[in-house]
Formats: structure tokens, sequence, C-alpha cells
């Protein structure tokens, strides 16, 4: 073995190291909040009454009833009480429950929700529940709040909702100020000649190549046990891959090749608090923000976790940035797909786009001073 090899062997070792102290932190953090969550209790509610002649005010909550099949038939009807007393309390009518289902998870609900014209359509899920919900009110004026209750939770830590406190979350329902934030659309080409490609909303983020492999490894069952751990055990699994060759386009100009293990286009650019892929997306700025990981061996992996640990912005070899409102990447070979965390499969070809300013989000101002969407 050279000295190299070692060297590369002794960085790697340092960022498994490090992912597992994290994966074992979060393991804590995941396993305190759900129980915090399980055995919240059901507030002696006051009901107010609305004021007299005013309409009163209804949300719709759109559910994805898999997030929830650790609770008994009794928690899940208290937590619903709860929700509801909450509701009430500030005057507002019963929220209109509305299921997701196999086939239909969020986009059909929000806009039958819409059609009978609610308030407000709350998204009590996943990132994926969300993201089908934003389908179903991108360019209508009726604003989505977020009951998080998935592992990732990836929207909600961008926009600072609360993300462990059903409580907090459901306060923010009621601050009535919303922002408007731009969503991304990922069409998915996956032969390279498709006729019709799919076409998918994001919110936070869509990638290929390293980050999609993760998370399609991500098993069901580690997820339950591991929460946001079972992503970093995936992670290191997918460290060892082979460098894809693909072109990237910015804007139409003239595609350059490049070999990567990732290709990762953001709407907004945290994974947690702490960890920060592209510290300068903004959900409502009109742009994409995209980082081509393009490490090689332990050590590259260490140039890029250092990189990304300390919001490097400038980019380097192994971490490059890219602004745009137009990406097109097509791969050599298919490459697994990722959308808001969800993997899709893999494709020959993706296109990602910007839709500036269409979807109306119940959330605290993105910064000091930000003034709230007009009514
Ligand atoms: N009624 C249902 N029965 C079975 N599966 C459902 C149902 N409703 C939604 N789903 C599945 O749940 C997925 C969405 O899950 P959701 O976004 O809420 O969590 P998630 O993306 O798995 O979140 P996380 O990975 O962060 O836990 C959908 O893509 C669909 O496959």
């Amino acid at each position: 073995m050279t000295v190299a090899d070692l060297l590369d062997t002794g960085v790697l070792a340092v960022f498994l190291a490090l992912a597992a102290l994290v994966a074992f932190s979060l393991l804590l953090r995941e396993r305190r909040t759900t129980r915090r969550l399980r055995t919240q209790q059901v507030p002696p509610a006051a009901p107010a009454a609305p004021a007299a002649g005013a309409p009163r005010r209804r949300a719709a909550i759109v559910v994805n009833p898999t997030k929830f099949t650790g609770l008994d038939e009794h928690s899940l009807r208290r937590r619903q009480a709860y929700v509801a007393a909450v509701f009430r309390s500030h005057g507002w009518e019963d929220p209109l429950w509305l299921e997701t289902t196999p086939t239909e998870h969020g986009r059909q609900q929000a806009r039958d929700a819409v059609a009978q014209g609610v308030d407000i359509v709350l998204a009590a899920g996943g990132d994926g529940t969300v993201r089908s919900v934003a389908e179903g009110l991108a360019g209508t004026s009726t604003p989505m709040a977020l009951l998080p209750a998935g592992t990732g939770n990836l929207l909600a830590r961008n926009l600072d909702v609360p993300h462990t406190d059903l409580a907090a979350a459901l306060d923010l329902v009621f601050s009535e100020e919303d922002v408007r934030v731009d969503v991304g659309w990922l069409e998915v080409d996956r032969s390279g000649r498709d006729a019709e490609p799919e076409r998918h909303l994001f919110l936070v983020m869509a990638g290929l190549g390293f980050d999609a492999a993760m998370m399609a490894g991500v098993e069901d069952r580690l997820k339950q046990r591991l929460g946001y751990g079972a992503y970093v055990v995936s992670g290191a699994r997918a460290l060892w891959g082979p460098q894809a060759k693909v072109q990237v386009s910015v804007d139409g100009q003239a595609p350059a090749p490049v070999r990567t293990r990732a290709v990762i286009v953001g709407n907004c650019g945290k994974l947690t608090k702490q960890l920060v892929l592209m510290p300068d997306a903004e959900i409502d700025d009109g742009y994409l923000d995209a980082v081509v990981l393009s490490p090689r061996g332990g050590i590259g992996w260490g140039e890029v976790a250092w990189a990304i640990a300390t919001r490097d912005r400038r980019g380097q070899r192994r971490v490059r940035h890219l602004r745009g409102k137009r990406f097109e990447v097509t791969c050599q070979e298919p490459q697994e797909v990722e959308l808001d965390g969800d993997p899709i499969g893999p494709a020959h070809r993706v296109t990602l786009t910007v839709d500036p300013g269409v979807l109306r989000v119940r959330c605290p101002p993105l910064r000091a001073g930000a003034h709230a969407a007009p009514r």
C-alpha cells in the first residue's frame, strides 16, 4: 500500500467516523422527538366565537396516513381532536380532512380543497406529500402550510417551520403571513428519446447520481428505526461508485462535459440546520442553484465534506457551483434521480426549470424585514 493509499483510507475513515457521529446524534434526537409527538396532550381548548357576521374560515388537511401507522386508533383520534380544537379556539370551522391514497398522493386532494373554497391547505406528511399538495396549489392564491411528519422534512427545515412540535407548526397557520416561493420543475426523459417526458414539481432539490443512489438505498425498515440516520448509513454505502460522464447545460449554453458523482439542483439549499449544500440558494430569488460533486477516492470525498461543512461558496474542482433558470443534464449511462429526497428511478436526461413565486406558503418571513405576500 502506498502513502497516498494510506492517506486516502485515513481521510475516508475520518469522514465515515464523522458521518457515524452525526447519524448517532440525529438518531437520539429523532427518538426524543418521536416520543414527544406521540405523548402530546390534548389542550383544554377554549372555543372562541367568531366576530359577528364574519364568515368562519376553514382549512383542509391533506394527510398521508402511512406516516402515522405508529399511532394506534385512539391516539390518532386524540391527535385529530387536538387539531380540530386548536382551529375552533381560533374561531375557525373544523378542518376538512382529506387522506392521500396509494395513487393520489396529495395533488388531487389539494385541488378538491381549493374547489371547496378553503382558506388554506395543510400538508401533513413527508416531503413527497408536500410536493404533491404543492402541485395542486401552484398558481392558485390558496396558501399551503406544513404539518411535517416525514423523516427528512426538508422544506420545513429550509423555511424554519417547526418540524418536531405539532403545536408550534399549527400556530403558524394563524399567523396569516405568507411568502411567495418559486417552484422547480423536473422533466425526466428516461430513455433519452422519450416523446412525453414525465414532469414533477420540486420545492427543495432534485439530483442525480450519488445522492439519488443514497435515497434509493434507504430501506423503509431502517428508516423507521434510525430516522434520518438511515440516510447516513445508505450514504456510506453509496460512497464507493464510479464517476458518471454527463453533459451539463445552463440556460441554453453549450453543454459542458463533466465526470461527476452527483449533480444536484436546488430551489433552496439546506439539508439540516448545520448542513447547507447550496449556501446561496434562496427559495424566492427566481433562480435555481446547482452543485456538481466530482470527488475521487477518500481524499476527494474529504475535500467535498470540508467544502460543504465550511459552506465554501467559491467552489473548487471537486465542488462546482452553478446558477441559472434552466439546467439540462444528459448522462451517457442512466443515473438514479431523486426529487426532494424521494428516488424516482434512473433516467438518461433531466431538465430542470424554475417557476418564480407561484406558490404561497405560510411560514416565518424568509429574512428579517421581508414583506409578506400581498393578499
Ligand atoms: N394512502 C396511502 N397508502 C400507501 N402509500 C401512500 C398513501 N399515501 C401516500 N403514499 C405514499 O407515500 C409517499 C409520500 O410519502 P411522504 O412524502 O409523506 O413521506 P416520505 O417522502 O416518504 O417522507 P420521508 O422520506 O421524509 O419519511 C407517496 O409517494 C406514496 O408512495
